[in-house]
Order: structure tokens, then C-alpha cells, then sequence
């Protein structure tokens, strides 16, 4: 296969025509720079030349079983592809690109992030030595298990045990009750010979919480499964069903001493416990994760977005004047108003991926030498991100199937094959609820503290009692995200004064704090979104001055959308803490229609510039020709039930219905 940029039709050139600024730019600005654009696109070109990456049939048409394998074929494919030609895995989890090719979860997808990443972070010299070059050769396959069929959000309910026995220097390994069953890690049913495993550490019978061990599952040679291990598939799914999702029980499975990660904690031959410099360092894989979740959450709603608005360019339909054509559906407000804001988010969430990213070097670095201090300000920025980026993906990803009309619901759109993949983000990796708590906790902590007269972390320091006044003129890009601020301090002074108010009435702190959880939960959610726009000002100021001028005014534009739609969505909060009034929302809501209708315009080269191949979309709305009816058409005569003019069904059911006397 080779690139070939086809002709696109009449639509869409016009639309091209109209871009008033270069794309070639802004690609580079969400790759992270010209290199890294260049770096893309060799892995792509690649990839792209190897037809053995791409489906025979879609994966609609396979079993439960054919699906699975389809998707090991091409994801151990795809590494040795990488491997050949001089890249590796990470480069394709860094560029995004392994993600377009592995659709649907895939079976290596545990081994390449999380089961990599805890041999990394959480091994001393010796096991890293011994058990990096063997994941990442793939001489060993792993997952991370830890969710049990009882326990998934709190960690410390894990019941699986893994008890020291001195005399022979290893740990046993225990699933005492159904409930221990490990339940839900990718690629653990089928494909995995290890996992990274949680389970409650017991020295002399007390037990120390949860820590981590590297287990073996399955022979390397014949790969059954090891005696004391049961391990197995748990079934379909609402989506990833080309994953092998698994369950696993332990049978009083012994494993060496040696196997317990021990970089953070250790346990001594003699089975002393040593303590690690932070209690949750043991949780340092799932921040990474969440880390990467949040670029993952905005690749897969640009890829819904590119193909919504694609198709709302090309489709026409009703008469806005009547007697005059059809229009195209993105000339309709209504559609804009789907559309553009979660356009907007894509550019926030980037932007906010990048500098979540530098937050997470930056604490990793000083981790290593003993720094411990940024450790809560990274979990809550993460756990923040990770709920916000994919709980927006979520929504904009079915918005953007709703805004295809019937064509959306089309499995050859792949908006639902996205919509379902990006839905699983929602509880993975902590649920999103949970981790809104979490930040929660640490902005009442924080806003207590400042109560105290303490210096808070540069995420939470406008949270500060005596914040400076706002200088900046109110419809300025600052003076509305100073706006946005003034409303999450009032709400977080509130939860505090509701928090304070039942203590005093004689309700426990927990009980007090399940009372206001709800609202705790919106502080939460509206922090994270300050802290975005925060970020997406900064990123397009500091741009301005080295972009052209093209490229800064559409971010400027998207970025403008992305505060005026959030200030809209606030606008209750915000008037009752007076940060806005009534007359300032009226023209904010003009605004954003003056806006909409100003970015529907370039619209198409926006997401142009998101730098998608037809190859990775597997759409048939979104495609760069937007030949769209005839790849619609095209599609449907792959149905296996197309095979034959009568199909078998008629014979056994139909046709002796029609004949019986009813
Ligand atoms: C230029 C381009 C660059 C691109 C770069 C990209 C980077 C790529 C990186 C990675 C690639 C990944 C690609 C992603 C692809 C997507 C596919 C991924 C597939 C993932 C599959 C999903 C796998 C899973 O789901 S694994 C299971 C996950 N499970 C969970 O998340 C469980 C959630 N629960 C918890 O985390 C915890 O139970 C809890 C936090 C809810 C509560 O813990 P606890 O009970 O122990 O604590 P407390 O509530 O009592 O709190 C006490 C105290 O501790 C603080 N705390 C808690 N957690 C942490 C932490 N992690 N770190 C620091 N501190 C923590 C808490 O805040 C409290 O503090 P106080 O001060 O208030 O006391
Ligand atoms: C597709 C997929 C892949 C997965 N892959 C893996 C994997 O590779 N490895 C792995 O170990 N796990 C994996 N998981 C498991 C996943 O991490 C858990 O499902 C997730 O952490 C949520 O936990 P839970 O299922 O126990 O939900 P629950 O905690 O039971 O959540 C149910 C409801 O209870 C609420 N709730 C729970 N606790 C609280 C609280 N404290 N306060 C308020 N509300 C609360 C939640 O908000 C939610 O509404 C995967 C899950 C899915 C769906």
C-alpha cells in the first residue's frame, strides 16, 4: 500500500480552498514540533507499507475467537515491524500511531504500558536487570492485575494474599474467597505468561496493605497454565472484544522471595518489613497511566471529529431558505454548536496533556532523589485530567456520532467502534467519580491550609483565602478564566463551609464528607477545567510569538470557544459568586454564535491539520476524498449475508412460518 492523497470532492475542496492558515504548522504544534511530525510520519509510511497491519475483513464479521487472533496477528506484527526498522514500542505509544492500527484494545496493549512501565518504575537494580530486557524483547508477555471480581476502586479491599514463609524464601500467593478472583486485566484470559499482580502482603501475620509481585502464569514453552494457577477469559463485552480480558485465582501458589517488586518497600530474608518513603509509591504505575490516558482520550475524539466534520461538509440536507439547495449540514448553527466546542476541548485537552507530561517528568526526577513533595499535587492533577479528558472524549465522541444522523450508527462510520473503546476510560484506571473525590480531598486540604496561613502548589495557588484582585478587563481571555477561578474558590469555600457545618451538628468528618459529596465532585470538575483553560492560554500566548499569523488566530479562536463554552456551562455558579452578571453571559452567548460561525469556516482544515490517514480513520464519512455514498455503499456488500440472494434463514424459519397455518 502507498500514500496516495486522492481527489476530493466539490464539498471539500471548497472548504479547503477557504483554510486561511498553514496546516503544516499546526500539525507540527499537536505533534510537539516539526521532528516528531517527521517522526509520525516515517513510523506511518511504515506502517502503511506493510499490508499485513490492516484487516482481510473487518473485524465485525469475526467470532469472539477469530477477532482475538486477528488482533494478535497484527499487534505482534506490528512489533516486529517496529523492530526491523529500527523503532520500538514506545515510539508507537509516544506518536499515537500503534493506537490507529490496534483497534479495539488489543492483546499486547497491558504488556507495552502498564506491565512495562511497573518493571520500570517500581523494580530495584536487580530485577530491572533481569526482567526489562525479557518484557521488552517480549521473551516474557504480562499484564497488570490487580482489579478482583469484589474489589477494583479501593485498592486496599484486595483480598488475594501473599503470605511470607521464611523458611523456604518464598511468598505464597492466595485467592481466599470468589471475590479475590482477579477480574477484568487485558490480555490476561489468553495471551499472557506473566502479570504484575496486587495482593496484600502478609509477614508474621500481620498484614501490610497492598504490594506488588512479578508471577508467572503460564509455561514459556508449551504455554499451560502453572499448577496453583486457574486462568481464563471472562467474556464478551459492551466493547474491546478483540482484547482477552481475564480472570485469575491462585491456589496457594508459591513464588520466590525475589519476585516481590522492592525498589519503594522490601522485605528482608528473614522477613522484615522495610517501609517505603511514601505509602501509595506502590500506585506509581496507575499515575503513569492516567498520564497517558489523557493524550489517549483526546487521539480518539480527534479521530470522531475529523469524521464529523468531514461528513457535515459533504452531507446536505433540508432547506434552510426554501426553494434554495440543500445545505450542508455544518452550515446549520444547531450542527456548529455540536461540533466546534468539542473541537476546542481536542486543542485543551493536547495542550493539557503536554503540560500534565512535564509535571509528571518533573516529580519522576525528584522522586529519584528522594523528593516526595510534588507526589499529592501530580496525583490530583492526574486523577483531574484522566476523569475530565475522558469523560469529554465520551460525550464528544457520541455527539459526534449523533451528528452524523443514521450514517453514525453505521459500524463502517467506526464512530461506534470509538465511541465504545474510549467508554471503557470512563471506569478504567480508577473510576472517574472516584478520582473527582480524590482532587476534592486535596483542594479542601488545600483550602484549609491556606486558611493556616500556608503557601499552596502553583495547581491549587488561586485557591489562596486573600487571592490578588484581577486586573485583566473581564471579556479579556484572562479576566474570563479569572472568572472561572472566582467561581471555583466560592464553590470549594462552600463545600468547606457545608463540610465545617455538619462536623459541628455532630456528623463524623466521613459522614459529613459523604453528605457534600456531590458537590465535592463538581469542585473537582470545575478546578480541572480551570486548570485547562489555564493551560490553553498559556500554550497560546506563549505560541504567539513564534507562529504565523494564520495558525495563531484559529488557536486564538479555539481557545476563545473553549472559555466563553465553559463560562456558559458555569454561568449558575457564577452568578451567584458574582464573579459575572447577567448582561456580561448575554454578550458571551453572542459571542460564542459570532464564534462558531467565524471557525465553521476553516473548520475542515482544522481538523485537515489533525494529520489523520484514511488508512487509521477507517471511516467511511470521514475519508479525505469524502466520497462518502459510494464508500457507504461499498461497505455494505462485504455483509457476509450479501453472500447469497436467499440466505439460509429464509429456508429454516421464514418460509415454514409463511406456509403454516396460523
Ligand atoms: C509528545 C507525545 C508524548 C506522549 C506521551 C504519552 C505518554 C504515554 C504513557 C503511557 C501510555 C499509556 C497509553 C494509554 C493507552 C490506553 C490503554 C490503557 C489501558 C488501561 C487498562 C486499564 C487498566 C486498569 O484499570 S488497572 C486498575 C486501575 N485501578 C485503579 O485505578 C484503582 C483506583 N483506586 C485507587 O487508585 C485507590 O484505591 C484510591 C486512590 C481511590 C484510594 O486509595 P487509598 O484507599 O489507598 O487511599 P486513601 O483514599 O485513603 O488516601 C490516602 C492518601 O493517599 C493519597 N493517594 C492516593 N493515591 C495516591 C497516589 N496514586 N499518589 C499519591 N497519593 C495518593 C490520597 O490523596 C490521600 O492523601 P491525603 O493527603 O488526603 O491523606
Ligand atoms: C475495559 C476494562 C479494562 C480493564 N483493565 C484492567 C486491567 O488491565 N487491570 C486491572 O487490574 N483492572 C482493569 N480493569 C478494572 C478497572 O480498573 C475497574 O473496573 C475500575 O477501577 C473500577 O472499579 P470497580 O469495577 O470496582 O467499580 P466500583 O468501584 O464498584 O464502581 C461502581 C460505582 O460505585 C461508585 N463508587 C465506588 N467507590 C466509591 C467511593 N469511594 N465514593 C463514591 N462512589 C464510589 C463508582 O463511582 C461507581 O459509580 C478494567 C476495566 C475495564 C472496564
Amino acid at each position: 500500500m502507498s500514500v496516495v492523497v486522492p481527489e476530493c470532492c466539490d464539498d471539500l475542496k471548497r472548504e479547503r480552498g477557504r483554510c486561511l492558515f498553514n496546516k503544516e504548522e499546526l500539525t507540527n504544534i499537536l505533534d510537539g514540533g516539526p521532528k516528531l511530525t517527521e517522526k509520525r510520519r516515517r513510523i506511518e509510511k511504515m506502517l502503511i507499507n506493510t499490508p499485513e497491519l490492516f484487516d482481510d475483513v473487518s473485524p465485525d464479521y469475526l467470532s469472539h475467537e477469530d477477532r482475538y487472533s486477528n488482533e494478535l496477528r497484527k499487534a505482534t506484527q506490528l512489533m516486529t515491524t517496529l523492530e526491523k526498522n529500527g523503532f520500538t514500542y514506545n515510539d508507537a505509544v509516544t506518536t499515537g500511531t500503534g493506537l490507529w492500527l490496534l483497534m479495539d484494545g488489543n492483546p499486547l496493549s497491558l504488556h507495552i504500558s502498564m506491565f512495562l512501565d511497573t518493571i520500570k518504575g517500581q523494580s530495584n537494580p536487580q530485577q530491572l536487570q533481569e526482567w526489562l530486557p525479557l518484557a521488552e524483547k517480549f521473551k516474557i508477555i504480562g499484564t497488570y492485575a490487580q482489579t478482583e471480581l469484589g474489589h477494583g476502586t479501593f485498592v486496599r479491599g484486595l483480598e488475594t494474599t501473599a503470605t511470607y514463609d521464611s523458611t523456604t524464601k518464598e511468598f505464597v500467593l492466595h485467592s481466599p474467597t470468589i471475590t479475590a478472583t482477579k477480574w477484568w486485566p487485558g490480555a490476561l484470559g489468553k495471551t499472557s505468561n506473566h502479570a504484575v499482580v496486587m495482593a496484600q502482603l502478609y509477614l508474621g501475620g500481620k498484614c501490610y496493605g497492598p504490594h506488588i509481585f512479578m508471577v508467572q502464569l503460564r509455561d514459556l514453552e508449551t504455554h499451560r497454565t502453572l499448577p496453583g494457577i486457574v486462568v481464563g477469559e471472562i467474556g464478551p463485552r459492551l466493547g474491546m472484544n478483540s482484547n482477552d480480558n481475564g480472570f485469575l485465582q491462585f491456589n496457594h501458589h508459591r513464588i520466590p522471595l525475589t519476585n516481590m517488586f522492592m525498589k519503594h518497600s522490601q522485605v528482608t530474608e528473614d522477613g522484615k518489613y522495610v517501609k517505603p518513603l511514601h505509602s501509595k509509591l506502590s500506585y506509581g504505575t496507575m499515575v503513569q497511566t492516567r498520564v497517558g490516558i489523557v493524550y489517549h482520550a483526546s487521539r480518539e475524539l480527534s479521530r470522531a471529529l475529523i469524521i464529523a466534520i468531514r461528513y457535515s461538509a459533504v452531507r446536505h440536507q433540508s432547506e434552510m431558505v426554501p426553494g434554495d439547495p440543500e445545505p450542508q449540514i455544518l452550515d446549520y448553527q444547531t450542527q456548529q454548536y455540536k461540533l466546534l466546542p468539542h473541537l476546542a476541548s481536542f486543542f485543551a485537552l493536547r495542550f493539557s496533556a503536554r503540560a500534565l507530561l512535564e509535571v509528571f517528568i518533573g516529580t519522576s526526577a525528584g522522586l529519584g532523589s528522594g523528593k516526595m513533595n510534588m507526589l499529592p499535587e501530580l496525583h490530583a492533577l492526574s486523577s483531574g485530567l484522566k476523569a475530565v479528558a475522558t469523560n469529554d472524549a465520551v460525550k464528544g465522541t457520541d455527539i459526534c456520532r449523533l451528528a452524523c444522523g443514521g450514517h453514525g450508527y453505521l459500524s463502517s462510520s467506526n464512530l461506534p467502534r470509538i465511541y465504545t473503546a474510549i467508554a471503557a476510560g470512563i471506569t478504567y484506571e480508577g473510576e472517574n467519580t472516584v478520582l473527582f473525590l480524590q482532587v476534592a480531598r486535596y483542594l479542601i486540604k488545600s483550602f484549609r491550609a491556606s486558611s493556616q496561613g500556608q503557601t499552596l502548589p502553583f495547581s491549587v495557588s488561586y485557591l489562596r483565602v486573600q487571592p490578588p484582585s484581577s486586573h485583566a478587563p473581564l471579556m479579556s481571555d484572562r479576566g474570563l478564566v479569572d472568572a472561572l477561578g472566582a467561581g471555583v474558590r466560592w464553590m470549594v469555600g462552600e463545600a468547606e463551609r457545608r463540610l465545617q457545618q455538619l462536623v459541628d451538628s455532630g456528623h463524623s468528618p466521613h459522614a459529613a464528607w459523604n453528605a457534600c459529596s456531590v458537590h465535592l465532585v463538581q469542585c473537582a470538575d470545575a478546578h480541572t477545567r480551570y486548570y485547562i483553560c489555564e493551560q490553553f492560554v498559556d500554550a497560546v500566548s506563549k505560541l504567539g510569538e513564534t507562529v504565523s499569523s494564520g495558525v495563531h488566530e484559529v488557536l486564538r479562536q479555539l481557545c476563545r470557544l473553549y472559555i466563553l463554552h465553559r463560562v456558559i456551562q458555569t454561568a449558575g455558579i457564577l452568578l451567584r459568586c458574582g464573579a459575572v452578571d447577567g448582561k456580561a453571559l448575554t454578550s458571551i452567548e453572542e459571542e460564542e454564535c459570532h464564534l462558531l460561525a467565524t471557525l465553521r469556516i476553516q473548520a475542515v482544515s482544522i481538523v485537515d491539520a489533525i494529520d489523520i490517514k484514511d488508512v487509521f480513520l477507517k471511516s467511511t464519512l470521514g475519508a479525505w476524498d469524502g466520497n462518502v455514498y459510494q464508500r457507504i455503499y461499498e461497505e455494505a456488500q462485504k455483509s457476509p449475508l450479501n453472500k447469497s440472494d436467499v440466505t439460509q434463514g429464509y429456508y429454516q424459519y421464514l418460509r415454514p412460518l409463511m406456509k403454516a397455518n396460523l
